[in-house]
């Protein structure tokens, strides 16, 4: 899970990493992964880095506070807690007994209705009950966001192979389709069996409301262990930052840290090619909804990688070093890892 970067004065630190540019990856943008700004295509690159599989490269000078493109998720999902509070398809703040409410869902605009009929219309049709208690007792965020893609393949807004552009995660199944950041007392190890045991929830759920056997074909326990074993990598925490200046986002970013605010999680196409850095010149905020904004924390040369930070960089070293070995499975090489800051 990729949160977003809370501290002010590590945005005003400046420090840069040479990386030889390898062999371009093209990538290519579908409905949900396309840019908003259509204007002009944003400053920026997918390339091979030396040691952290591919990464974003600017192809121009970026000013410090530059918006350096916006992006819509691929797949995103409120948390359990936010269902009556955040709109179903964009997470946006939504008044209770707004005049878009569906069933036990909110809609914050008919737009919202119309986009997430790509998923809903498959959804509202099965009883999800037992799929959400096994989630609810487990603490399991990310079954929500496979369920969610497999509702959107059945209704052909999207393939079952939507997601195996990103990187997989390297790590043991116990940790795969866990919150990175739970207490230890309330982690729930989630091995096969119990991957099995939701893939089965999630296809009881589909073939109780009549859906055909083969509409359910991808559903196989290599498909969801995938899925699942992507979004670990690549999914991002959303924390709506509200307000409208770049100052206000830092600010209410930061206290965010204290009230996990959390509403839901998403999966971006370009977002998730960003490397990390414990000392990052790039930033991701959401104002009011899941699109996602990707900012420059200082001047970014021509070339240079563009790198966000995962996890809470205020933490020490060690900490920091834990766990982006832990939850992400790599050694952090950064320079601010390497002077041991
Ligand atoms: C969200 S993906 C970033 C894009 C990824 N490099 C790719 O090729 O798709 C996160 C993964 O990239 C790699 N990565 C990101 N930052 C890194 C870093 N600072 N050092 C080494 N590997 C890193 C790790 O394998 C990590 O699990």
């Amino acid at each position: 899970m990729l949160p977003i970067l809370r501290s002010r004065q590590l945005a005003q630190r400046c420090l840069t990493q040479n990386k030889r540019l390898l062999t371009p990856y093209s990538f290519a943008t579908d409905r949900h992964g396309s840019m908003l700004n259509r204007a002009s295509p944003p400053p920026i690159q997918v390339l091979l880095t030396e040691s952290a599989g591919r990464g974003v490269f600017a192809t121009r000078k970026i000013e410090s506070g530059e918006l350096i493109h916006t992006a819509k998720p691929v797949v995103s999902h409120p948390l359990l807690s936010s269902i009556d509070k955040v709109c179903y398809y964009c997470l946006k703040n939504t008044p209770k007994g707004s005049n878009f409410e569906a069933q036990k869902v909110l809609f914050c605009s008919e737009e919202c209705r119309e986009q997430a009929k790509g998923f809903y219309e498959v959804e509202k049709e099965a009883d999800w009950s037992a799929f959400i208690a096994h989630c609810r007792t487990r603490s399991l965020k990310y079954p929500f966001l496979a369920k969610r893609l497999a509702c959107m393949v059945i209704s052909g807004v999207t393939s079952a192979d939507s997601l195996n552009v990103f990187q997989p995660a390297l790590l043991s199944p116990q940790i795969i389709s866990q919150y990175p950041y739970l207490p230890k007392q309330n982690s729930v190890t989630n091995d096969i069996s119990q991957m099995e045991e939701e893939l089965d929830l999630l296809r009881c759920a589909l073939e109780g409301s009549g859906m055909k056997t083969e509409h359910l074909s991808f559903l196989t326990i290599e498909w969801y262990t995938g899925v699942l074993s992507r979004i670990r990598i690549n999914a991002f925490r959303i924390e709506l930052a509200g307000g409208s200046s770049y100052e206000d986002l830092l600010t209410s970013a930061y206290a965010s840290v204290e009230s996990e605010a959390s509403v839901g999680n998403a999966v971006y196409m370009l977002p998730s090619f960003y490397n990390h850095d414990c000392d990052p010149n790039t930033h991701i905020v959401w104002v009011e909804n899941v699109d996602a904004k990707l900012k420059a924390l200082r001047d970014i040369e021509k070339g240079e990688e563009l790198r966000i930070c995962y996890i809470d960089a205020s933490m020490d070293h060690d900490a920091r070093q834990n766990i982006l070995s832990s939850g992400f499975g790599f050694k952090c090489s950064c320079p601010r890892c390497l002077s041991n800051d």
